[in-house]
């Protein structure tokens, strides 16, 4: 997993003076980053046009020009003249060898937006959204610089922003670039190096991680002499919809638990592999419940929350007021924006509107997990939260093929399949999440034909 930082801003000044760097140092490399990315993906004397605002991150542009000077066709956009001593100095390097200056934007092959970065203060004026807009109708190859112009340093869009086909982001990965709403506009993210040690980044504390697909672990199977009980018993309650609990139970089967029982009161149909039963096995090792829970008598609630067994809570007990109670050490629980708004309001946290908890994930997920620091919490979104006590991993494999009905069972059966093995709780929802985003990447098709019995297929074949 790779580090993710709030703000980088105090991190680059501690690097000025811990290597006796400066800003200008610092620049130069992040503008070599953007450099060393374009002069190997495209042909020389493909028309760039570099976008660039007032402050430093238009002098980042202007930098930029001057090195692709002549290699590439280059022109320079200047929204107005720099503000800062450095973009003044860029704009000098700039003139005295030349680089062409243009008065309007145009549609080149490649553009980069240097308008904003993380200095973006208030909300953009109407020939900021004019140019914005303007740009991201281009059918160009596009670039931000850093992060997109238009999203701000909490992951927010006021009007709009820059969508970009990969973010170049420098010195180190920043919280704003993984909000749910910057997933529309960063593409994809890559780290430009500013000349400073990696180590001192890693050695800098965060609190913020993002996955990698090396931070999978698949639940195999390192002894022979085995038998099924040694993979758990994974217990799904069904309620009023047992395809919920079908569909959970079926990919926890496929991800290696021994044994699936689905409990329902109910004689029900489904499939043949898994099995079935009016109380809990005794030798139940995970219970998930809530996926097509709908009415559930409280007392038979309480009585399977007060197991001492890891449990997937899922849906519809997000609406149950019983469970603020039962949030403790045993506890995974999976809401999607709307169920964790209505858990926010059940513990008495905060009443807000989904577009706020979007708008705010990382601000919210902290908020509950002060209060209930033994919980982990999933947060479903496009970039996926898991949180538990202060720290936070993000995953952002995600994609919209995820986006229908039965997504959410298949993950949280997921999860209770890895409990039900004996996994830790955080590492439990992080392979699980990566395997579910990870069969959703590698389903070829197209992006709306994803199925839940597609994504158990994928996980089959990770
Ligand atoms: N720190 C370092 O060592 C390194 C930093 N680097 C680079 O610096 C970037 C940060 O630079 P920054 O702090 O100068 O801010 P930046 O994003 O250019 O914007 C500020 C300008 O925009 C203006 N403005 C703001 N909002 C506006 C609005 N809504 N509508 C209109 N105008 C608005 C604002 O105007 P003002 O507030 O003065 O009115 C000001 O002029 C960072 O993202 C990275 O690319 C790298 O080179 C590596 C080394
Ligand atoms: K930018």
């Amino acid at each position: 997993m790779k580090k993710i930082f709030d703000e980088v801003r105090s991190l680059d000044k501690k690097a000025i003076e811990n290597y006796f760097l400066s800003e200008d140092i610092l620049m130069e490399h992040a503008s070599i980053g953007i450099q060393k990315y374009i002069t190997k993906k495209f042909k020389k004397n493909e028309k760039i046009l570099i976008v660039s605002g007032t402050g430093n991150n238009g002098a980042d542009g202007i930098a930029l020009a001057r090195l692709l000077h002549k290699k590439f066709d280059v022109s320079l956009y200047l929204t107005n003249e720099p503000k800062t001593e450095i973009g003044k100095l860029q704009l000098k390097r700039a003139k005295s060898i030349n680089v062409n200056f243009v008065k309007d934007i145009f549609q080149a092959d490649i553009i980069v937006d240097c308008i904003f970065g993380t200095g973006l203060n208030k909300e953009l004026d109407k020939n900021s959204i004019d140019l914005i807009e303007k740009l991201n109708n281009f059918k160009s190859f596009k670039i931000a610089c850093d992060i997109p112009s238009g999203l701000d340093i909490l992951g927010r869009v006021t009007t709009i922003a820059f969508k970009a086909n990969i973010t170049i982001t420098m010195g180190a990965l920043k919280t704003a670039l993984f909000s749910d709403v910057a997933k529309d506009y960063v593409g994809k993210i890559k780290v430009a190096k500013l000349g400073i040690e990696d180590e001192f980044f890693q050695s800098t504390l965060t609190n913020k991680y993002l996955l990698e697909k090396s931070d999978l672990v698949l639940p195999y199977r390192n002894i022979e002499n085995s038998h099924k009980g040694t993979y758990g018993h994974l217990n799904v309650i069904s309620g009023e919809k047992v395809g919920a609990s079908i569909i959970a139970s079926m990919a926890a089967f496929s991800f290696g638990t021994g044994l699936v029982t689905i409990i329902s009161e109910n004689q029900e149909s489904i499939p043949h592999l898994i099995m079935q039963d009016k109380v809990i096995s005794k030798n139940c090792t995970a219970i998930a419940i809530g996926m097509g829970l709908g009415k559930i008598d409280d007392s038979k609630l309480e009585n399977i929350l007060k197991l001492k067994l890891p449990k997937v809570l899922d849906a519809d007990i997000f609406y149950n007021k019983l469970i603020l109670e039962y949030l403790n050490e045993y506890v995974v629980l999976t809401p999607h924006p709307k169920e964790f708004i209505s858990l926010l309001k059940l513990a008495n946290i905060t009443d807000i509107s989904i577009e706020e908890l979007q708008n705010n994930r990382f601000k919210y997920v902290k908020e509950f997990c002060n209060k209930y620091p033994d919980v982990v919490l999933l947060l479903k979104g496009s970039n996926v939260i898991i949180a538990q006590d202060d720290n936070i991993y993000i995953n952002s494999f995600g994609n919209s093929s995820l986006s229908k009905g039965g997504s959410g069972d298949v993950l949280s059966g997921l999860i209770a399949s890895l409990l039900a093995q004996g996994y830790k709780r955080v590492e439990g929802c992080i392979s699980a999440s990566l395997a579910h985003t990870l069969s959703a990447l590698n389903y070829s098709k197209n992006n709306y034909s994803l199925t839940p019995d597609n994504l158990i297929e994928g996980i089959k074949n990770l």
